[in-house]
Parts: C-alpha cells; sequence; structure tokens
C-alpha cells in the first residue's frame, strides 16, 4: 500500500484519534493487549530482509491467528470502530499510536509518535517473535534481527509491568507485578527479589537477572524509575519505527 501522505489534515487525525485511544483503552482497561499487539506488529522486522514490521498485517488472520498471537484479535476487533471514525489512519499507524497511548495512559513515560507507516498485506511466517520458554540466546537473535540492542532488549521487557498471561492462550497464568494497570517501574523490582509468591516469571525474564550484560540494566532500572522511563520512551520509540523512515 502506498505511504499515507501525512499533511495538516493527516496531523490532525492522528491527534483526534489519540483522544479516541485515550477514551477507548481507560473505559476498557485495555491497556495491556494494546501494548502486546503493538509490540506484535512491529515485533516481526527482519532488517536484513527489511520485511516484517510495524506494517499492520497482524489484522490479517493469517498472522493473528499465530499462537504467538493469541488473544490480540480482541484489540484489533476493539480497535476496528476507531479505524471506521478514521479511515485516513493507516492499521500501521493505529496500532502504534495505541501502543503509545497505552503506555501513556497507565502512568508510563510520553513516547514521541511520528505518524505515516504504510499497511501492508504482506503476513510473516510465525516465528519471528521471541518464545518465552528460551534463553539469552534466542533473545538476542530475536531482537537483534530486528536491530535493536541489550538495553531496548532489557527496558522494552519493562513491557510486563503491565497486565498478565493467560494460560489459554501461551500456557502460563498471572501477572508480573502487584499493580498490572500501572506502568512504572516494578517489574524490575520484582525480578531482582526472586520468587515472589503469586506472580510470574517467564523463562525469558529470568535470563534478564542471570545474564551479567542484561542485570545491569535490571538493577538501574530497579532502582532509578526515571532511567527506566528514559530508556524506555526510547527503545518503544525504536520498536515503533522499525522500518519505517518518517516523512
Ligand atoms: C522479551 C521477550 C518477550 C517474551 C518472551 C514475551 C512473552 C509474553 C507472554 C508469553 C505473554 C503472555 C501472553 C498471554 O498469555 O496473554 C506476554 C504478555 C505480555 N507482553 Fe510480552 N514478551 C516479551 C516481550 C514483550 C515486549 C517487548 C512487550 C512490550 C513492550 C511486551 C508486552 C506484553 C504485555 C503488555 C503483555 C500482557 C498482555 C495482556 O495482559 O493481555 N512483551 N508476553
Ligand atoms: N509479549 N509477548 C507475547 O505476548 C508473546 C510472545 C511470544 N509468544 C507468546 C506470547
Amino acid at each position: 500500500m502506498a505511504q499515507p501522505v501525512v499533511d495538516a489534515e493527516y496531523l490532525k487525525e492522528i491527534e483526534r484519534a489519540r483522544r479516541d485511544l485515550r477514551a477507548l483503552i481507560s473505559s476498557k482497561n485495555c491497556a495491556p493487549i494494546m501494548l502486546r499487539l503493538a509490540w506484535h506488529d512491529a515485533g516481526t522486522y527482519d532488517k536484513a530482509t527489511k520485511t516484517g514490521g510495524p506494517n499492520g498485517s497482524i489484522r490479517f488472520e493469517e498472522e493473528y491467528s499465530h499462537g504467538s498471537n493469541a488473544g490480540l484479535k480482541i484489540a484489533i476487533d476493539l480497535l476496528e470502530p476507531i479505524k471506521a471514525k478514521h479511515p485516513k489512519i493507516t492499521y500501521a499507524d493505529l496500532y502504534q499510536l495505541a501502543g503509545v497511548v497505552a503506555v501513556e495512559v497507565t502512568g508510563g513515560p510520553t513516547i514521541d509518535f511520528v505518524p505515516g507507516r504504510r499497511d501492508s498485506s504482506a503476513c510473516p511466517r510465525e516465528g519471528r517473535l521471541p518464545d518465552a520458554k528460551k534463553g539469552s540466546q534466542h533473545l538476542r537473535d530475536i531482537f537483534y534481527r530486528m536491530g535493536l540492542t541489550d538495553k531496548d532488549i532489557v527496558a522494552l521487557s519493562g513491557g510486563h509491568t503491565l497486565g498478565k498471561a493467560h494460560s489459554e492462550r501461551s500456557g502460563f497464568e498471572g501477572a508480573w507485578t502487584k499493580e498490572p494497570l500501572k506502568f512504572d517501574n516494578s517489574y524490575f523490582v520484582e525480578l531482582l527479589k526472586g520468587e515472589s509468591a503469586g506472580l510470574l516469571k517467564l523463562p525469558t525474564d529470568k535470563v534478564l537477572v542471570e545474564d551479567p550484560a542484561f542485570r545491569r540494566y535490571v538493577e538501574l532500572y530497579a532502582k532509578d524509575e526515571e532511567a527506566f522511563f528514559k530508556d524506555y520512551a526510547e527503545s518503544h520509540k525504536k520498536l515503533s519505527e522499525l522500518g519505517f523512515t518518517p516523512p
């Protein structure tokens, strides 16, 4: 699909949609699944082939039916009325805007959002997102393929400050933090505590404290929420713009 023309009208439409997204996400308490949708649309990017990435392709059954995307049709369906109200906005931009608003309305950092992503109907094959049961080499393989770094891996994993796992979707169950609708650094505080009754730690969460190169960021973010917010905002913007050259 063609890249949208980001003129004054498009920018106004983005701000109208941002307001609608704030209302939807606040009223439905759906910030976690909206953040997961934005990350799953963007996280398929392959820098070597310049394929995948934040292009709206997750809206197709071919992609949202992947095992790793279980449950995300809920978010896709919740966004359809906003897409219908703002038809000029691409799905690619809408999904990334929803992710940015989800972080903002739950108390997280403001993330710079540059519109202009084009939609694609090319769905990547399953397997580009990380497998929660694997270790640090797998995490690096997946995120380095996107063009991201160790710091990005740890900062972005902080997205698990929101929401929970659902056994019927991923086989895992439970929240990572005591306040799953509050975007803060508690994910890192809990990681350093070790096992906490009732809180989830995926195998891939655990490697963030076992691998020394990751651990240094976990320790920083656990003690300095502002440092986490600054790095998270930078990494989230990078993720949301993989393969996208702002006009
Ligand atoms: C580092 C590798 C990652 C792995 C292996 C991973 C794995 C998972 C798994 C297994 C779930 C549970 C899904 C379910 O049962 O509903 C989940 C949920 C979630 N993930 Fe990740 N994730 C990773 C990175 C990220 C990133 C980078 C973000 C966002 C910046 C993110 C945001 C979320 C959110 C918000 C939820 C909760 C969704 C809800 O409450 O419905 N994750 N993740
Ligand atoms: N945030 N990541 C996920 O939700 C996920 C990633 C890979 N497999 C299942 C779920």
